[in-house]
């Protein structure tokens, strides 16, 4: 069988209150947190980010805090993570940050992704935007703001491919479907995100779940902290969860940094075990873009 992971890989999770509306203390404390990490298990690989973790996370900030992302003239944040990414060695899903495009003025929500030597190797645009209005609950319009980007992405690794999409994307399986199967053929899918106090409890282990054993992969979501004092109060409760729908590492709701070991023994047994992908009777699914 081949390996779609090629090796035992430690992912971190960086679970960071960064909605400080000072972006520069939002970077100094990523990096400190990733200092932290990396001191504590350097054979760490893959080290993950929250949702808009520069920015306070709220539609009337984002064009405030917008950046152009731009390999060669690097936006402060860019520039900030490509250095770290560089420092340790390391796969850098850089969360997501407020993106401006200055050809068309549109604003996006951002995820941007590095690899060991620093370089940018991507970036994915939110697709799907969270656009809610859940009664005596919660009420949020990022398309007042936010434009949807129109691209799916999968990055190459050197352990492999990882799928990327941000917080509202998980509950649309097929993004993560397209990454988990041939050709992209992901191990993981990462989830820089930022559910909250409503939606968390009823949904965001159920999705991480869910999205893992669709596909028998790993899902890894990252969450801000919980800071009662900014006005999106996030849930938390970063996590990874296996192939076999197992929680193996999950924060609590204050800062914190987890790890998981990611085994591709796992991903094969368990394919082994209940082969879904030989399964699968796309002879019946034909219609379900229409
Ligand atoms: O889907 C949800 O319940 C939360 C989504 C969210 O907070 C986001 O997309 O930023």
């Amino acid at each position: 069988m081949s390996q779609i992971l090629s090796q035992k890989i430690k992912v971190a999770l960086i679970q960071l209150n960064g909605s400080s509306p000072n972006k520069l203390d939002n970077l100094n404390r990523a990096a400190k947190f990733i200092e932290m990490a990396m001191q504590k298990q350097p054979d760490t690989k893959i080290v993950v980010l929250p949702e808009c973790f520069n920015s306070p996370y709220s539609v009337t900030k984002f064009r405030e805090y917008a950046e152009v992302i731009d390999n060669k003239a690097k936006s402060q944040s860019i520039d900030f993570l490509s250095k770290i990414a560089l420092k340790y060695g390391i796969i850098l899903v850089g969360g997501s940050i407020p993106e401006i495009d200055p050809q068309t003025n549109k604003i996006y929500n951002t995820s941007p992704i590095f690899n060991s030597k620093g370089d940018l190797i991507d970036i994915h645009r939110k697709v799907h935007l969270f656009d809610v209005d859940i009664p005596n609950g919660i009420t949020f319009k990022e398309s007042e703001t936010l434009s949807p980007g129109n691209k799916l992405t999968t990055v190459n690794t050197p352990y492999g491919n990882v799928g990327i999409g941000i917080c509202y994307d998980m509950r649309f399986p097929e993004l993560t479907t397209i990454s988990a199967r041939k050709p992209n053929n992901a191990f993981a899918m990462v989830f820089p995100s930022a559910f909250n106090t409503v939606t968390g409890p009823m949904h965001w282990h159920l999705l991480a779940r869910s999205r893992a054993v669709d596909n028998q992969i790993y899902t890894i979501l990252c969450s801000p902290a919980r800071n009662l004092e900014s006005s999106y109060h996030a849930y938390g409760h970063s996590l990874i969860c296996n192939p076999k729908g197992e929680i193996i590492a999950e924060a609590g709701e204050g800062e914190e940094i987890i790890y998981a070991e990611l085994d591709p023994e796992d991903i094969a047994n368990f394919r082994q075990a209940i082969p879904l992908s030989s399964q699968r009777r796309f002879d019946l699914y034909k219609d379900i873009s229409k």
